[in-house]
């Protein structure tokens, strides 16, 4: 007997001892090389509130509804993936808005290896290359999501997308509760492109015209302008798209074109980054260097506040 329950002994001891290793390796792992866990991944909406509130400038419209949208989709079990589709003009904060939401969903943030950005003019370059394109963005999808379901996909300049190209995520965000045994409803994609920027700039400016302030603006009103000049515009990238026909986005955001008094708001926050000193002499110079739109009111930043760290490196190197 005795040899036998010895040996037994030793065998379930250094079963044990093994599977906790395995375990205390996996845990320790786990901390140190990113995976798909609690350690890794979070859900700090109130974190993304606070930091679109005080850092996202003139556009009361992204920080209402994005926040809402991402806390349903992340507090009860979705029904299907969340899709956001950002339309605007450039540098109004459409890339800076998802590098929030992966900064507060993503311990690792723009970098997590469960954040995947493309960019159409990079990845996409030649309209010919449409269906390699699709095989590529179908494998892309079910591989990344297999190996996390909270992944999330950024496709910037939708616009610029080969016409179609898109149609190929359709089951990945309809109502599946899983698809060959995979769950694709808690992963993310957002979609940005200057799809209805005119439009959305008409609308803003007819409300100044009226002298009425923009924050009037209802989500009802711009999410009406923003679908028809997405759904209707030939270079849009959804241009009559089924994703649009099936109701398959979840919300439409509208950036409103940057005035005057929000430019000066990111010349601030980009002096105050770099650690310079701010007088309203500096914050002027780098207005200057600015073009303003349209020609009689000159209301409007033309490239938003996406040129503002440059000018202001160049104005303080003449200082
Ligand atoms: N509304 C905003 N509030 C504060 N800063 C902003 C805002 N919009 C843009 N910025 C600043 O300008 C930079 C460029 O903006 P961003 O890349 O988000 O523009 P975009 O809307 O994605 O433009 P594009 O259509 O050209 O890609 C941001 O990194 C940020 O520093």
């Amino acid at each position: 007997f005795e040899p036998i329950s010895i040996t037994t002994g030793v065998a379930s001891i250094t079963a044990i001892g093994i599977s906790t290793l395995a375990a205390n390796f996996g845990s320790i792992k786990s901390k140190f090389l990113e995976s798909c866990d609690d350690n890794w991944l979070k859900k700090d909406t109130q974190g993304l509130k606070n930091d679109l509130s005080t850092r996202l400038h003139g556009q009361h419209l992204v920080i209402e509804n994005v926040v809402k949208a991402i806390q349903a989709h992340k507090r009860h079990l979705p029904s299907k993936a969340l899709v956001m589709s950002f339309h605007g003009w450039t540098g109004c904060g459409k890339n800076y808005v998802g590098r929030f939401i992966a900064e507060h969903l993503y311990h690792q943030g723009m970098k997590s290896k469960f954040v995947h950005l493309f960019v159409a003019t990079h990845h996409f370059p030649h309209a010919s290359r449409i269906e390699t394109y699709k095989d590529q963005v179908r494998d892309w999808i079910k591989g990344n999501i297999t190996a996390c379901p909270q992944s999330m996909f950024i496709f910037d300049e939708v616009d610029k997308m080969p016409p179609g190209l898109l149609d190929i995520i359709l089951p990945f965000i309809d109502h599946h509760e899983e698809i060959n045994g995979v769950d694709y409803r808690h992963s993310i994609f957002l979609f940005l492109s200057n799809t209805g920027g005119n439009l959305i700039n008409r609308k803003t400016h007819e409300y100044w015209s009226q002298g009425r302030k923009r924050e009037e603006i209802s989500y009802k009103v711009m999410e009406e302008v923003v679908t028809t000049g997405a759904f209707n515009e030939k270079t849009s990238g959804l241009w009559h798209s089924a994703l649009i026909e099936k109701n398959l986005i979840n919300l439409f955001v509208p950036f409103l074109p940057m005035e005057t008094s929000h430019v000066k708001l990111c010349i601030r926050d980009d002096l105050t980054s770099k650690g310079h000193e701010i007088s309203d002499e500096i914050i002027n110079k780098v207005l200057d260097e600015l073009h303003f739109i349209p020609e009689d009111s000159k209301l409007y930043s033309k490239s938003g506040c996406k040129r503002v760290s440059e000018k202001v490196n160049m104005v303080m190197e003449t200082i």
